[in-house]
């Protein structure tokens, strides 16, 4: 009989959930502790920050995470104090921070939510593991981790992410649902640039196995050309303010499944595919350099890797550099709030 010791023997890791006791949190916290993310083997003790108010509510929580008897949570460390919060973490989920109502856009949360990011670069630059693991979730999420990177000077920019995937998740759901497919069926939907409205969800690349088991390029699965130019890409790009029209609260569960997605991407690899992650632009594709700018990503070894050579049309061309456009603008106007 083969026992296996590996469980027993791995150290467990010290992983961050910030706005624990939010309604995105509600989810993830789960998702995670039940080792959909860092595997079913590696233990994990729970760091769970919120703010002074939210006390109440995060023991609540806690009571919940205990009753739930996970067995790869070893310890749970609920608090409001930030120092704590962020000692010797190997991963951080960033969502804390407030959330838009309807009519506003993402980037209006710049000046209330910029400031968390700067104070919580500081707490990992001096608390965390050097090569700890970031997405940040709350938004605007790309300006938000591009701040939160540089008040973190001692850890490397290529450890800070920002979160596109449920853009991409959207994404691939709009296409499978349209191709009458499962969702596994669909494959290399991207997503350029900053989380918000001007974002170029694109499917010039993307690949589909039809309900007849061809593979086909999407374009010529859907042959409906106006729609996939216009409808699709609006439908991504609004679907965020479309669920908080509807809910009258912004999307949570699915917002936690994406942060889950990207985060056990990352860790545990991709093997070969693509998925979108707002990173810390090099200036491929003609994109600017020094912003957080989603990008097509595989990753192995816990690192992430811009894929190369994609031919860029005219039409994708003209929404990168919109998108880009905006990311340059925000990043303006959050360093100046932060230096303010
Ligand atoms: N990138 C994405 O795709 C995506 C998707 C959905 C939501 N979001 C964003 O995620 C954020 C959280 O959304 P939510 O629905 O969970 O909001 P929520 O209001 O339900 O929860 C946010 C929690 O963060 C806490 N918080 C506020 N300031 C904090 C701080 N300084 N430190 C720690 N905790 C703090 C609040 O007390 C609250 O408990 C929002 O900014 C929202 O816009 C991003
Ligand atoms: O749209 C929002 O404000 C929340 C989130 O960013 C989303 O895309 O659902």
């Amino acid at each position: 009989m083969k026992i296996r010791l590996d469980f027993l023997q791995a150290e467990p890791i010290r992983v961050l959930i910030t706005g624990a006791a939010g309604q995105i949190a509600y989810s993830l916290i789960y998702m995670v502790s039940s080792g959909e993310v860092f595997g079913k083997d590696q233990p994990i003790i729970l760091h769970l920050l919120d703010i002074p108010p939210m006390t109440k509510v995060l023991e609540g929580v806690c009571m919940e995470i205990n009753d739930c008897a996970l067995p790869i949570v070893r310890e749970v460390v609920a608090t409001t104090n930030v120092a704590e919060a962020f000692k010797d973490i190997s991963a951080a989920f960033l969502v804390g921070a407030m959330p838009r109502k309807q009519g506003m856009e993402r980037k209006d949360l710049l000046s209330a939510n910029v400031r968390i990011f700067k104070e919580q670069g500081q707490a990992l630059d001096q608390h965390a593991k050097k090569d700890v693991k970031v997405l940040v979730v709350g938004n605007p999420a790309n300006t938000n981790a591009l701040i939160c990177s540089k008040y973190a000077p001692s850890i490397p920019k290529e450890n800070f992410s920002a979160m596109t995937r449920l853009d991409q998740n959207r994404g691939q759901s709009q296409i499978a649902v349209r191709c009458g497919v499962p969702i596994t069926n669909v494959k290399n939907v991207i997503i350029w640039g900053n989380h918000s409205s001007t974002q170029y969800p694109d499917i010039n690349h993307a690949e589909v196995i039809t309900a007849g088991g061809d593979k086909k390029k999407v374009r010529d699965a859907v042959n409906d050309d106006a729609w996939l130019n216009d409808t699709f890409i609006s439908t991504v790009q609004k679907r965020g303010a479309a669920v908080i029209a509807a809910r009258g609260l912004s999307s949570a569960m699915s917002a936690a499944k994406a942060a889950s997605d990207h985060m056990r991407d990352w860790w545990q690899g991709t093997d070969g595919r693509w998925v979108s992650m707002g990173v810390f632009s090099d200036g491929s594709y003609g994109t600017p350099a020094e912003v957080m700018y989603s990008f097509p990503v595989t990753c192995a070894n816990k690192k992430w890797t811009i894929v190369q050579g994609l031919a860029i049309d005219d039409f994708s061309r003209q929404k990168l550099d919109s998108t880009g456009n905006e990311l340059m603008e925000e990043r303006g106007e959050a360093i100046a709030a932060c230096e303010a």
